[in-house]
């Protein structure tokens, strides 16, 4: 939909968010382990903590971890998760009302006491299941992670031996026996994003080919961001470089590219970074977005730390973020347009 000028709000999205009619609902869908968390991270981040909402669907799980070991099933099936609530949920917080939500505990493999949710501006529903059919329509904006099997499975095994108490043989068993589910049950679901994160393991190698001889630097993945096309109604978004910084003795390594593409049929655009982004570009980066969000540099405590996470996410983050506020924007002056008339 193309909005006149006009009809764009001039104030942040922030203090526009905090008087919408109805919060905006964000499902990530992906398989255990791919980095759905970590890529949404950027909207918390650059929104503000205080904005968002994050639902997780494993507490819609039908068993807890000592019933699918008796049972066999995985809770990949979709006939394993209460779906039907989940749509009932999301049509509640899509209307601002509280609904009890369902709590997996990772730690333990059992379900603790429900919790009462109320729904922030932004909700973000995350799980194996969170773009299924029935529930596309509550959705305002959809994102799917798709990270490589050996890169996901390396994620999961060391979150899931450290942080979630799995024995490694018994994980080891149960993620091959998840590969035939995921292709059955949840892969399809990228075709109706509208943003699709894929991650590879860093290709500066065959990017640069036979020139890039250095060390790929830790924590360094090819991702690459596919963006159905949009008419933004965003302010120009810059990344300034300092070229000087690829022409010195200790230059690091660092590729983005924008591809025209097809994607399942579609028309995309999909953006490529692999290596090492450099700081100062991605902090202006952010900055431009924080002027739009609204969120001041003295709203620390609201902001979630960084120090985890490495320039590159942090760009991959903002990709993921900017078409989604862009999408906000357009909602809120299609409301503010419908309340004046
Ligand atoms: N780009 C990355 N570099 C390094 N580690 C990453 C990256 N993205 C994600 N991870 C790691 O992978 C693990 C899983 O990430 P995350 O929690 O975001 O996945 P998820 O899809 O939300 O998982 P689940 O649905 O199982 O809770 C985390 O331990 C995280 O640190
Ligand atoms: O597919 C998953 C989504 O995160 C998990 O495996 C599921 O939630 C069960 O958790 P756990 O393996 O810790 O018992």
């Amino acid at each position: 939909m193309t909005l006149p000028a006009d009809a764009i709000p001039s104030d942040d999205l922030r203090s526009l968010l905090q008087g919408a009619r109805r919060p905006i609902l964000l499902g990530v869908a992906g398989d255990s382990g791919s980095g759905k968390t970590t890529y949404t991270h950027g909207i918390r981040r650059l929104l503000g903590n205080d904005m968002v909402t994050s639902i997780p669907l494993d507490g819609y799980h039908r068993e807890d971890r000592a019933q699918r070991r008796r049972s066999g099933r995985l809770p990949l099936d979709p006939a394993n998760n209460h779906l039907d609530l989940v749509e009932e949920h999301l049509r509640a917080l899509r209307a601002g009302k509280p609904v009890e939500v369902p709590v997996y505990n990772h730690q333990t493999g059992c379900f603790d006491a429900p919790q009462i949710v109320r729904p922030a501006p932004v909700v973000v529903i995350e799980g194996l299941h969170a773009l299924y059919q029935h529930l596309l329509p509550q959705l305002d904006f959809a994102l799917y992670v798709d990270t490589d099997r050996d890169v996901k499975w390396r994620w999961k095994f060391e979150r899931d031996v450290s942080y979630r108490g799995h024995d490694p043989a018994e994980l080891e068993n149960e993620i091959q026996r998840r590969e035939a589910a995921y292709k059955q049950w949840i892969d399809f679901q990228k075709t109706s994003a509208d943003v699709v994160v894929k991650i590879h393991e860093s290709d500066l190698g065959e990017l640069a080919h036979q020139q890039y001889d250095g060390p790929v630097p830790d924590n360094c993945y090819h991702m690459e961001i596919v963006t159905a096309p949009v008419n933004l109604h965003l302010p120009a978004l810059h990344l300034p470089m300092n070229l000087n910084a690829a022409m010195e003795a200790d230059a690091r390594p660092f590729m983005l590219a924008m591809v025209p593409s097809s994607y399942w049929g579609k028309r995309v655009n999909v953006t490529h970074i692999d290596g090492v982004t450099p700081i100062e570009a991605i902090q202006q980066l952010e900055e431009e977005i924080m002027a739009l969000t609204g969120i001041a540099r003295d709203l620390d405590s609201c902001l979630v730390s960084d120090e985890a996470q490495n320039s590159t996410m942090r760009l991959a983050q903002s990709l993921v973020a900017w078409p989604f506020l862009g999408k906000v924007r357009c909602l809120l002056s299609q409301w503010q347009h419908e309340d004046l008339g």
